[in-house]
């Protein structure tokens, strides 16, 4: 990677400098042996450390730096928090020069979409990406999301949000729409929008004295069927495609979008061991496994990812997480692991939280702020 000075650089180097010397006990060993330059194409910011220094490549030092840096330009950039602390190879440098870290960032801030949704869904294709923000977009080929949060924090707005956004989402030709199937334990306010806003939404409730162990195995039939479609899909792509990076999308069929609201619904009471619950979470892991190629995404609400509310095989394959609402130790341990230093946040409210996109366009977790569509408000 090469950089080049700005006067950003220069602002950056004596925050950290004077944060640096009020921590240790020797300053005239730390100020001069680093130097900040932005990223020659302007995706980030790089630390060079020269060697021999009292500071250490490591995470520690690399977080400890996040948390200086991102507050102090939190007005004219977003520093991304990545997921491993990025160790970069400095080029046209002397040996003692030749090795940094690596912070990426966005610039300026991205902003809440506000609006009504037929207004604001006119300036995207979401044939190529999802908006979240104005500004932060998840490209298609991420076709899973988590969603969690407390009560109350935006995770039902969040999920009726991207019902919406899955919606517009067609095959190659355009002459087909999706198909959304839900899946809604609380019977609550989701279906009840669905019904009134979307027909073509299929829903799968439970029926009136319906217990888990009833409710479960309708999912799971369902669940199967889709997986049937998708294995169908997968075959003719085997046997009929010439190309080998391909995906569904080739053979001109409409994306099917699974989603769960408020999963941890729909186990309740019922003893993770049981056969019902296995098998929901051996299909539930399939699709969030195998679906990207052949269309089929999946998008998960909860109040907390527990292991024994998604299991770590279905958590780990989901490529966008959201945390919205409160955002401490206890929330964040089981989306995004170790994060012990804060990122900053917006003011806060509901739909607000972070994010982590693995998409292959993004690196780490950033701060967000959910859409608010405002008929779905009134
Ligand atoms: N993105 C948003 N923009 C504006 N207001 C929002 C947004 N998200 C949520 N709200 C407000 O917060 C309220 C609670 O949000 P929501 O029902 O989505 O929370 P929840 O996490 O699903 O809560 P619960 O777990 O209790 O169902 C909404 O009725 C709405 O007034």
């Amino acid at each position: 990677m090469q950089g080049i000075k700005t006067s950003l650089c220069t602002y950056i180097s004596r925050v950290v400098d004077a944060r640096l010397s009020a921590k240790t006990s020797d300053a005239s060993s730390v100020s001069n042996s680093f130097n900040f330059l932005e990223e020659k194409n302007g995706t980030g910011l790089l630390f060079i450390l020269r060697y021999p220094s009292e500071l250490a490549l490591d995470s520690k030092t690399y977080y400890e730096l996040y948390q200086t840096i991102a507050p102090a330009i939190s007005s004219v950039r977003t520093l991304i928090r990545p997921l491993t602390f990025q160790l970069v190879t400095i080029d046209e440098m002397p040996l003692e020069m030749s090795q940094g870290f690596f912070f990426p960032w966005r610039i300026g801030r991205a902003k809440r979409i506000v609006g009504f949704s037929e207004e604001i869904f006119s300036t995207y294709n979401f044939d190529k990406s999802i908006p979240l923000m104005d500004g932060m977009e998840v490209a298609r080929r991420a076709t899973t999301y988590l969603i969690t949060g407390n009560t109350g924090s935006g995770k039902t707005e969040a999920f009726k949000y991207l019902v919406r956004t899955f919606s517009k989402t067609k095959n190659l030709s355009k002459t087909k729409n999706a198909q959304i199937i839900i899946f809604d334990a609380k019977k609550g306010a989701t279906s009840r929008w669905a019904k009134r806003n979307n027909p073509n939404i299929e829903l799968v409730l439970p029926q009136d004295g319906d217990r888990p162990e009833d409710y479960i195995p309708r999912c799971n039939a369902k669940l199967s069927e889709i997986i049937t479609e998708m294995n169908s899909r997968q075959n003719m792509l085997f046997e009929g495609n010439t190309k080998i990076s391909t995906t569904a999308e080739d053979l001109d069929v409409a994306p099917i979008w699974v989603c769960f609201e408020e999963i941890e619904a729909l186990t309740l009471g019922m003893s993770p061991r049981s056969t019902q619950v296995q098998d929901l979470y051996r299909l539930l892991t399939q699709i969030a496994l195998l679906g990207r190629e052949s269309l089929v995404g999946l998008m998960i609400t909860s109040q907390i990812a527990r292991n024994d509310v998604i299991p770590i095989p279905i958590r780990s394959q989901m490529l966008v997480k959201i945390l919205l609402g409160i955002i401490d130790s206890n929330s964040t341990t089981y989306l995004f692991g170790d994060l012990t230093e804060d990122i900053p946040l917006p003011l806060g409210g509901p739909g607000s939280g972070i994010v982590s996109i693995n998409d292959g366009e993004h690196f780490g977790i950033e701060p967000i702020e959910m859409p608010t569509i405002l008929e779905d408000l009134q």
